[in-house]
């Protein structure tokens, strides 16, 4: 089977949101997911084995990058992996489902069962169903406390008590056992109460009596002042007071482990007593007496403990001696950076231990201000991080202010347990396990951040986020040289559990990449080792050359060297310091300009996300504003419609009761019908006034052709031979009489056209008018046409009076031939003088008048501002007195062009 080590992202699980927490850690480092294997391989703290392709977990040792001499410890970060017993009640709901099996001391096998989520989504192809996981040990089931002290604490100790800081966490899936490892249960001390009974069995005899040097801060010691000390030592006994009398209260055998979190105490039978914890750990291997032997001489050592909780991301002071009353109102702590930026707790509590006793009394009244509750999975589940920490003064006794040398670090830290947010129904119990995840996300977004730190070193560094939550700002030194941490993974193997399980494993397994940063307790031997180093300092070897013998064990001493080396290892170390500053310089200068590349790039995709919500914008309100336009328009048109229709209604109604009312007065004064009823009957009924009109044109018509018969016979006669004068007076009297009958049908015209305007007006009120239209301008084309009859038959009387001249001069010229007559036959000198003055007139007006009438739609000429009353007013009299007729025809005659052909107008002027 070919064995492929998949990054964890490759376990990439399910729509599971804490699972997200781990997945997001893993995917920071680009993983993409592999073809998937049939197991996946993840080899945590080991080295890569030859039958495992781990093309990018390999990790070659190394440190945190603090520059180019950090080879002072390159060792891996020891990961330990154990796993609690099934308890008779989950062996009965059928848990033991062999998912968790130890391959070798190092090697665990995962295997998914039926039911879990991991089964379900390997049967879909989208991850394994088996993992193998690699740790730097595997504890069983079986193992004790005894022998899990013995293999990961013990050492620690000792180490803690030569002045290195030493850092234990515990992390796993609720229920699986860290408060057990930690503290421990009953009889079964935990590795709090074993490190407190070793360090002081080691110390004995070499505790510092005086109470007068604390801790302060990051790792600084104060000097008390007497009435400081006295407080520190009521402080002190008041917590052990307390827990006398809680303890008085349980009979001794039972504690009551308040929760912290109003209402959800629980009650757990603990008998953790100090006298049992004692016993289990004066076991022969437990604590090696000959350990003392490494103290170095002389020094005394003063012990200090201190208790706190990262309860949703504040931290509460479990050793606060005057704790509130009301849990929720406790004080919280503050994190602050001494001057060279190191966190610590402000205001923290420390109280000096004069044995182990003391220590576990105190550290047991704080655990009854812890915050526990019960969650589905555990019923008295700790829902915050606890840190407790043991620090240790190193005194010399002959410096002359009492100064500690040194101070080393003790910490164990048990975290919450993660927990599946969807399995809270409780609000409380959600926001917990909320803040519990993102401070174990931030803590393993840091170790991921290290570990790449460490394993890319030719590019630039990330920034490890220690600052995004306060459980990993209060760890940070451990993880920046300030000591060496280790971590335990306590597992849980019930089966209903195994999906979280497996995440727990897999966030472990980023952790076990990481080495160890510089450890403090090489810093002498740092020293001494950059005299030693010739490649990197040159010449500078030659100055401890006598002592490089001496130089070989970690601690060095700087007493060996001579004034004069000692002033080259200053030199050195000066041109060190000047090199690490530079080269933290083009570090820095690095992350700013990663950070302002960073800020540029939000900066532009935020300008980007502006833009576009911009063009949104607009065009939302684009659309909205056109939507507002054609809704408007809608209305409108609505609107005016409506109007219009009322209008049509109220002219349909107006003329309804204008018909009516004319009706009612036709009928009531008959006499007025006959003068003024056809007017009014015109407009009332305008066909029958069109018809009416027409008929009586046709009448004229008629009369004209008659009248131009008459005249022609008249022509006829003139022709005939006979006395002149006879036919002259004749024909003058048939002219007169054709003129009389002329005026009298130009009257009948002026009647006519007055009759026409008002019907045409009548018509152009009329709303459904449109045939009316259509008969008046048959009406007019019929005017037209007489117009042209009645040019025609002045032509001819023109033509008739020329004839009549022409005979009259005839006439004339046969009686100065003849013998002279009657003066009754000559033709008298007034007819003579008509005759010659209607020609020239006749002249004259056929040059300016003769002009045709133009074509014009009738009912146009009815508009008022084409006539308008003030020009018609100011006409000549002889123009006021033109008839309406007239008037019609000259609105006919704009700019007429020159004509021979005679027009109504030479009649007027004539007539
Ligand atoms: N190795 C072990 N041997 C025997 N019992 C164990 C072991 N580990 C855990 N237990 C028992 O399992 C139960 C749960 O353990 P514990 O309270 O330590 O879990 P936890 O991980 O601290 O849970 P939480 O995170 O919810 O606080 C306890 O009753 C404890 O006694």
């Amino acid at each position: 089977m070919a064995l492929l080590l998949s990054s964890p992202c490759g376990f990439r699980s399910d729509e599971d949101e804490d699972m997200a927490v781990f997945e997001s850690t893993a995917a920071e480092h680009g993983f993409t997911r592999p073809r998937l294997p049939e197991i996946s391989v993840i080899s945590p703290g080991l080295e890569p084995r030859p039958s495992i392709t781990e093309p990018k977990l390999a990790v070659k040792p190394s440190v945190v990058r603090q520059g180019s001499h950090d080879q002072g410890n390159s060792e891996k970060v020891k990961v330990y992996l154990r796993i609690r017993p099934l308890t008779e009640v989950e062996k009965e709901r059928g848990e033991e489902q062999g998912s968790v099996a130890v391959q070798d001391e190092e090697t665990l096998l995962l295997k998914a069962p039926k039911d879990s989520q991991n089964m379900k989504n390997a049967e879909r192809g989208i991850t394994q169903s088996l993992h193998k996981f690699s740790f730097s040990k595997i504890f069983g089931p079986e193992t004790t406390q005894q022998q899990f002290y013995e293999c990961t604490m013990k050492t620690m100790v000792k180490d803690v008590l030569q002045g290195e800081n030493r850092l234990l966490y515990t992390y796993g899936v609720t229920n699986s056992g860290k408060t057990y490892t930690v503290q421990g249960s009953g009889r079964e001390a935990g590795l709090v109460p074993r490190a407190l009974v070793s360090m002081f069995r080691k110390l004995q005899g070499r505790l510092y009596g005086a109470m007068d040097l604390k801790p302060v801060m990051y790792q600084d010691v104060r000097h008390l002042e007497p009435g400081e000390v006295r407080a520190e030592e009521i402080r002190r006994n008041s917590l052990l007071k307390e827990d006398e009398h809680q303890t008085s209260r349980r009979g001794g055998t039972t504690s009551v482990w308040d929760s912290g979190i109003a209402g959800l105490s629980s009650t757990t039978h603990i008998a953790t007593q100090l006298e049992d914890t004692d016993s289990v750990c004066l076991e022969p291997d437990s604590l090696s007496h000959s350990g003392g032997d490494d103290l170095e001489e002389g020094v005394q050592f003063s012990i200090w403990v201190s208790f706190y909780e990262i309860y949703n991301e504040f931290l509460y002071d479990l050793l606060d001696a005057s704790p509130s009353l009301q849990p929720r109102k406790r004080a919280t702590l503050r994190l602050s950076d001494d001057k060279q930026g190191n966190p610590y707790v402000k205001d923290l509590t420390w109280i000096q231990v004069r044995s182990a006793e003391e220590a576990w009394r105190i550290l047991r009244a704080g655990r009854r201000n812890q915050s526990f509750a019960s969650t589905h999975l555990n019923q008295n589940s700790s829902r915050s991080h606890c840190i407790f920490s043991v620090r240790v003064l190193h005194i010399r006794p002959e410096a002359d202010s009492g100064q500690p040398m040194h101070i080393s670090e003790l910490t164990v830290c048990d975290l919450a347990g993660s927990e599946r947010c969807k399995e809270q129904r409780n609000g409380e119990r959600m926001k917990e396990a909320n803040n519990i995840n993102t401070s174990l996300l931030t803590l393993g977004r840091c170790i991921a951040a290290l570990r790449h730190n460490q394993n890319n070193k030719s590019r630039p560094p990330q920034v490890v986020p220690f600052r995004d939550s306060k459980l990993t700002r209060v760890l940070q030194g451990f993880f920046c040289g300030r000591g060496i941490s280790s971590m335990v993974v306590n597992i849980n193997p019930c089966a209903s559990i195994y999906d979280e399980t497996l995440q727990a494993l897999k966030f472990s397994a980023i952790a076990t990449q990481l080495v160890h940063g510089p450890s403090t307790k090489t810093r002498v031997a740092y020293i001494l080792s950059l005299l030693r180093e010739p490649a990197a300092h040159g010449n500078e070897s030659t100055v401890i050359e006598e002592d490089e013998e001496d130089s070989d064990g970690e601690e060095g001493d700087m007493t060996m060297l001579n004034n004069e080396a000692l002033l080259r290892a200053i030199d050195i170390l000066k041109r060190e310091v000047q090199r690490q500053w530079e080269e933290k310089e083009v570090l820095e200068a690095n992350v700013r300009e990663q950070v302002v590349s960073e800020m540029m790039e939000i900066i532009s995709g935020m300008q980007d996300g502006f833009s576009e919500t911009l063009e949104a914008e607009r065009a939302l309100i684009e659309e909205r504003y056109e939507d507002k336009i054609s809704s408007l328009q809608k209305h409108l048109k609505l609107f005016y419609s409506q109007e219009l229709k009322e209008r049509d209604q109220e002219i349909e109604a107006l003329t309804a009761a204008l018909e009516k009312k004319k009706a009612a007065e036709q009928n009531s004064s008959v006499s007025e019908v006959d003068c003024e009823g056809p007017r009014r009957s015109h407009r009332l009924n305008p066909q029958a006034e069109v018809g009416r009109l027409r008929a009586e044109l046709d009448q004229c018509r008629a009369e004209l052709l008659a009248k131009t018969q008459e005249l022609t016979k008249l022509k006829m006669q003139l022709e005939i031979p006979g006395p002149t004068g006879a036919l002259t007076g004749a024909a003058d009297r048939k002219l007169q009489e054709g003129q009389r009958n002329l005026r009298q049908l130009r009257l009948d015209l002026q009647r006519l056209g007055v009759d026409l305007q008002s019907g045409e007006r009548a018509c152009c009120r009329n709303t459904g008018g449109e045939r009316l239209r259509q008969a008046l301008t048959a009406a007019d084309e019929t005017l037209a046409k007489q117009d042209q009859v009645l040019v025609e038959l002045q032509n001819s009387l023109t033509l008739v009076k020329a004839d009549l001249r022409r005979k009259a001069e005839t006439l004339a010229q046969t009686q100065s031939a003849r013998p002279l007559l009657p003066p009754s036959e000559y033709p008298s000198s007034a007819t003579l003088h008509s005759c010659k003055k209607r020609g020239c007139a006749a002249a004259a007006a056929s040059d300016n008048e003769n002009r045709p009438p133009q074509k014009r739609p009738f009912f146009q000429s009815l508009f008022p501002t084409r006539t308008p009353t003030r020009k018609y007013n100011t006409r000549t009299a002889e123009e006021a007195n033109v008839t309406p007729y007239s008037q019609i025809l000259r609105s006919r005659q704009h700019s007429p062009p020159p004509s021979p052909v005679l027009t109504p107008r030479s009649l007027r002027g004539k007539y």
